[in-house]
C-alpha cells in the first residue's frame, strides 16, 4: 500500500480535479492500494483565516468573501459532476457552508476569533476538497470515500498546531483501513482532540497528515503529489538550467527546505522517516515523470553537491567586543535572550578568536534583535567592553548541500573559487557540523549571479556558458561575430562551451539579452531594434545585468571605452580587446588597470594589440615570468606599413596602395594613425612596458614620415586627397633606396637603454627585415636567454580574420579560466 498526497495546486481547480482523480484511477486498475490525503484547494485555508479575521474585527466584508469561498467549490462542482448527481453533492456541500456561516456569524457577534474557532474554520477546506474528491472518483468509477480526519487522528486539544497521539491515532488508522476496501480520501492537516473538538497540525500539515497515515499503516512508499517536477538542484526560477534530482537522503532534503526549498517540510515527515519509509515527489501535471526519491541514503554518490539553495532577504547581527574573550555564557546569553524574544537565527558563526559572533535573522527580526543584544549587554556596552550592535541588510544566504561533500575535499574551496571569480565576496560563512552544507551570506544583488555560477560549477562540470559582451561591431567585431557563429556548435559539442552574446554594440545601437542572441543572425538584424548607443551606458548595463562568467570584448577604436576598463576589471568582468589605447596612454592608467585585474583574479588580454594574431604578447609575458630579461626588441610592427613597402614598386601611386590596404583591412579606422607612426609607437610602448620598462607615450620618439598637411586634414576622405600631393616624395624615397640594393621599412626598436624609437630605415638585402612580404610583422626579442640567437616572431601581422581569431582565442581562454 502507499499513501498519496496532493497539494492544493493539485486539487485547485475541477481540471486539476480531473487529472487527481486519473492518476487514482490508473492505480486503482493496476491493483494497487493507495490511500489518499488531500489538501485543500489552493487558496482557501488563506481566505478562510481571513473570513474569519473579517469577521472578529467586525467587517461585514465577510459575507463577500465567504460567498467567494461557496462560489469556488460550487464551480468546482458544476464542472465535475454530472447533472443527475449534482444535487446531492451540493446539498451535502451546502450543509457545510451553512455550518461555516453560522460558526462566521458567531464570530462576528462575539468579536472574536480564538485559536479554536480558526482551527474549526480552517477544517473546512480540506473537509469540502475530500468530500468533491471523493464524489468524482465514484462518479467515474472508482470505489472511494471521504475519510474525515478528525475520526481517526488523535491530538491534545492545543489549538493551532496539535500534538498527535500516536497510540489511539495508529489503532484507530489501521483499524478503519482493515474494515474498508475502498480508497480513503482523507482531509490532511485536520484532527481532534479527546473530547471531538477540531484541532490542526500546524505548518505543512497536509505532508504531517502524509506522514502519519504512512507510518500507521506501514506503507512501502508516499508519494508527495505537487506541481514541480520533484525537488530540484536549485531555484528553477532563478537558474533556468536547474534540472530534478532522482534521488537525495532525508537529512538532505531537511537542508534544502531549511534554505529556502519548499517542495517538503521534512520535520512534518518525521513518523514516516523515522519508519524508513521512502518519500518519492511527484508532479501532478507531469505524472510520467518518475520524481525525486527522498530515503535515508543520499544515491548518486559521485555527486557531492546535491542542491544549491538559498534565502534571498537575510539581515547580518555581530556582536564583538574584548568583553566577550573568555567569558564563558556568553553565546547562551545571546541565544537565549534571542530565543525568549522569538527571533529564530537562521546562521550562526563565531570568529576562533571569540571576538565576535555573527548570526544572520530574517530581516523583519533584525530591529527586535538589536534591541534585545542592546538589553541583554546593556552593562558591558556602556562600559565599552562590548561594542555597538552591528546590522547589515540587503544580504542574502545561499548554502550548498550534499552528504557526500564530507568525504570531498576542495569542495568548498570550489565553491569560494567560483564567487571569487565572479566577484562576489563572502560576508560570513558556515558549514553545519554535520558538514551537510556550507553556508555564506553574501550581498543580495549577488545572488542571482552566484547561484548561477554555483549551479554551473557544481552541476554542469561538462556544460558551461560564458556571456559575452560585444562592443564595436565593425570589421573585427563583425569578423569575430561571423567566426563565433561558424565555430559555436563545434564549441558547444566538443569543447562543452556555449558562447552567449548577451549584449552588441557598434556607435548606433545597442542590444542586451540575458538569454543571448541568435548568432546565426547578421550583426545588423541583431542589432535592428536596438536603443541609443553609448560606451558608458552600454558598461553600466552589464555591469548591472551582474551575470556570472561574464567577458567583456571591446573592438572599438578610439577611448570612449577604454576609459571604462578600470572599472569594468573592478567588477569582476574580464576584457579581451584589440584597442591599444588602454595600455598605450598613461602609464597610470596601464598600471591601474593591471592591477584592477589582479585585485579581482580577472582576465585583462590584449595580445592582438601586437601583431594582430601573432603570438607576441603572450610569449613576452611568459620570458619575463620564467626569469627571462629582455635586453632588446626591434619589429616590423605595422601590417599597413609593411603592406606598403613590400609592394611599393615603379610605376605604382603610393595613396593608391594606401587605399587598398584599407580594403584589406590593414589600416587602423584612421589609416594616419599607420601612416603618421602613432600605431608603431603604441605598440613599442606596449611590448616596453610588457617588458618592464616604465614609460610614457612622450618617450617614444617617431621620425614622422606624412607631411604635415596630411596629418592636418580634417577628415579620412581629405587626407586622401592630400596624400595624392605627397606621392611624389614617397617615390623619390623608394627609388634612391632602390638604388642602393635597399628596402624601405619603418622600424621599431626599443634598446638596451629602453629608449623606444620608431624611423624610416633602408635595410639592404641581408637584414632579416628585406625579404618581409605582404602584412608581414616580425618581432625580434633579445633577451639573456635568447642572448647569440635572438627569438624571433614573424607572419600576417594586420588583417581582419587574424586578428578577430586572435580575441576569439582570448574569449575561450577567459572561458576556461572563469569556468574551471
Ligand atoms: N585591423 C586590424 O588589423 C587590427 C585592428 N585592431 C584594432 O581593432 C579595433 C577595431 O578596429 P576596426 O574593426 O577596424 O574598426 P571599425 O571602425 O571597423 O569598427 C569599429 C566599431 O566600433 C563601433 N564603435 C565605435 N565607437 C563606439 C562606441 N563608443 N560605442 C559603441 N560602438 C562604437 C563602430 O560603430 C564600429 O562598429 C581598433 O581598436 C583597432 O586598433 C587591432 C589589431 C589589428
Ligand atoms: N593598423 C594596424 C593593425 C594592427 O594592429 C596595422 O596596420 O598593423
Ligand atoms: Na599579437
Amino acid at each position: 500500500m502507499k499513501v498519496l498526497k496532493f497539494g492544493g495546486t493539485s486539487v485547485g481547480s475541477a481540471k486539476n480535479i480531473q487529472q487527481v482523480a486519473s492518476i487514482l484511477s490508473d492505480y486503482q486498475q493496476n491493483g494497487q492500494r493507495v490511500a489518499v490525503v488531500v489538501s485543500a484547494m489552493s487558496g482557501i485555508t488563506n481566505k478562510l483565516i481571513e473570513v474569519g479575521e473579517r469577521a472578529a474585527s467586525g467587517d461585514e466584508t465577510y459575507k463577500s468573501l465567504l460567498k467567494d469561498i461557496e462560489s469556488t467549490h460550487l464551480t468546482c462542482i458544476r464542472e465535475l459532476i454530472e447533472v443527475r448527481r449534482q444535487s446531492k453533492t451540493i446539498a451535502f456541500v451546502k450543509l457545510l457552508l451553512n455550518d461555516l456561516e453560522d460558526i462566521l456569524r458567531g464570530i462576528f457577534l462575539l468579536k472574536e476569533l480564538s485559536l479554536r474557532s480558526l482551527d474549526i474554520l480552517q477544517s473546512f477546506g480540506e473537509r469540502l476538497s475530500s468530500f468533491i474528491i471523493a464524489e468524482y472518483l465514484t462518479q467515474i468509477g472508482v470505489e472511494a470515500e471521504q475519510l474525515d480526519a478528525r475520526k481517526v487522528v488523535r491530538t491534545n486539544a492545543v489549538f493551532g498546531g496539535a500534538k498527535v497521539d500516536f497510540v489511539t491515532t495508529n489503532s484507530a488508522i489501521t483499524k478503519h483501513f482493515g474494515e474498508t476496501d475502498k480508497m480513503q480520501i482523507v482531509t490532511g492537516f485536520v484532527a481532534s482532540s479527546e473530547s471531538g473538538e477540531t484541532t490542526t497540525l500546524g505548518r505543512g500539515g497536509s505532508d504531517y497528515s502524509a506522514a502519519i497515515f504512512g507510518a500507521a499503516l506501514n506503507v512501502k512508499e508516499i508519494e508527495i503529489w505537487t506541481d514541480v517536477d520533484g525537488v530540484m538542484t536549485t531555484d528553477p526560477r532563478v537558474v533556468p538550467t536547474a534540472f530534478s534530482l532522482q534521488q537525495l537522503s532525508y537529512e538532505e532534503a531537511m537542508e534544502m527546505s531549511h534554505f529556502g526549498a519548499k517542495v517538503i517540510y521534512p520535520p512534518t515527515l518525521q513518523p514516516a522517516i523515522k519508519k524508513n519509509i521512502p518519500l518519492r515527489i511527484r508532479n501532478t501535471f507531469n505524472p510520467s515523470f518518475p520524481g525525486t526519491l527522498v530515503t535515508s541514503t543520499s544515491g548518486q554518490e559521485d555527486w557531492p553537491v546535491k542542491g544549491i539553495s538559498s534565502i534571498k532577504d537575510i539581515s547580518l547581527i555581530t556582536l564583538s567586543g574584548s568583553g566577550l574573550i573568555g567569558v564563558p555564557g556568553v553565546s547562551s546569553r545571546l541565544f537565549g535572550a534571542l530565543a525568549r524574544g522569538g527571533v529564530s537565527m537562521i546562521l550562526i558563526t563565531q570568529a576562533s578568536s571569540e571576538h565576535t559572533i555573527t548570526f544572520a535573522v530574517a530581516p523583519t527580526d533584525s530591529i527586535t534583535s538589536k534591541k534585545i543584544i542592546e538589553e541583554e549587554f546593556f552593562n558591558e556596552m556602556a562600559s565599552g567592553k562590548v561594542n555597538p550592535v552591528e546590522v547589515e541588510d540587503n544580504l542574502s544566504i545561499l548554502a550548498i548541500i550534499g552528504e557526500n561533500m564530507k568525504e570531498r575535499p576542495g569542495v568548498a574551496a570550489k565553491l569560494f573559487s567560483a564567487l571569487g571569480k565572479n566577484g562576489v565576496s563572502i560576508a560570513a560563512i558556515a558549514q553545519g557540523s554535520s558538514e551537510l552544507n556550507v553556508s555564506v551570506v553574501i550581498e543580495k544583488k549577488h545572488l542571482h549571479k552566484s547561484l548561477n555560477a554555483l549551479h554551473e560549477i557544481f552541476f554542469l562540470s561538462d556544460m558551461a556558458e560564458l556571456n559575452v559582451f560585444m562592443l564595436g561591431l565593425g570589421l573585427i567585431g563583425g569578423t569575430l561575430l561571423n567566426q563565433m557563429r561558424d565555430q559555436a556548435e563545434y564549441l558547444l559539442t566538443e569543447r562543452n562551451l556555449r558562447l552567449n552574446v548577451v549584449g552588441a554594440a557598434n556607435s548606433k545601437k545597442m542590444v542586451f539579452s540575458d538569454k543571448g542572441f541568435d548568432i546565426s543572425l547578421e550583426k545588423d538584424a541583431i542589432l535592428a531594434d536596438g536603443e541609443e548607443s553609448n560606451a558608458a551606458l552600454f558598461v553600466e548595463k552589464m555591469i548591472e545585468m551582474n551575470l556570472p562568467n561574464s567577458v567583456f570584448v571591446d573592438c572599438t577604436p578610439g577611448e570612449s571605452a577604454v576609459k571604462l576598463y578600470e572599472k569594468i576589471l573592478l567588477s569582476s568582468i574580464s576584457i579581451t580587446t584589440p584597442n591599444k589605447i588602454a595600455n598605450s596612454s598613461s602609464l597610470d592608467y596601464y598600471l591601474k588597470c593591471q592591477a584592477a585585474a589582479k585585485r579581482r583574479g580577472v582576465k585583462f588580454l590584449y595580445e592582438t594589440n601586437v601583431g594582430a594574431g601573432l603570438p607576441v604578447i603572450g610569449p613576452l609575458q611568459d620570458l619575463r615570468r620564467s626569469g627571462d630579461k629582455i635586453i632588446k626588441i626591434e619589429g616590423i610592427l605595422s601590417g599597413t606599413l609593411s603592406y606598403l613597402f613590400n609592394t611599393f614598386a615603379a610605376g605604382m601611386k603610393f595613396s593608391e596602395l594606401v587605399k587598398q590596404a584599407k580594403e584589406m583591412g590593414y589600416t587602423e579606422p584612421d589609416p594616419r594613425d599607420d601612416l603618421g607612426g602613432v600605431d608603431v609607437a603604441r605598440k613599442i610602448l606596449i611590448l616596453a612596458r610588457e617588458a618592464g620598462y616604465h614609460l610614457e607615450p612622450s618617450d617614444v620618439t617617431v621620425d614622422p614620415i606624412l607631411p604635415q598637411a596630411c596629418l592636418d586634414a580634417p577628415t579620412v576622405d581629405d587626407f586622401f586627397v592630400e596624400l595624392e600631393n605627397a606621392n611624389g616624395l614617397f617615390e623619390k624615397k623608394r627609388a634612391e633606396a632602390e638604388l642602393d640594393g635597399k628596402a624601405l621599412r619603418i622600424v621599431a626598436t626599443l634598446d638596451e637603454e629602453g629608449k623606444a624609437t620608431v624611423a624610416l630605415e633602408a635595410v639592404d638585402s641581408a637584414h632579416p627585415f628585406y625579404g618581409l612580404v605582404g602584412s608581414d610583422n616580425m618581432v625580434v626579442f633579445k633577451s639573456r636567454r635568447y642572448f647569440n640567437e635572438p627569438l624571433v616572431i614573424r607572419g600576417p601581422g594586420a588583417g581582419a580574420e587574424v586578428t578577430a581569431a586572435g580575441v576569439f582565442a582570448e574569449i575561450i581562454t577567459i572561458g576556461n579560466f572563469l569556468i574551471n
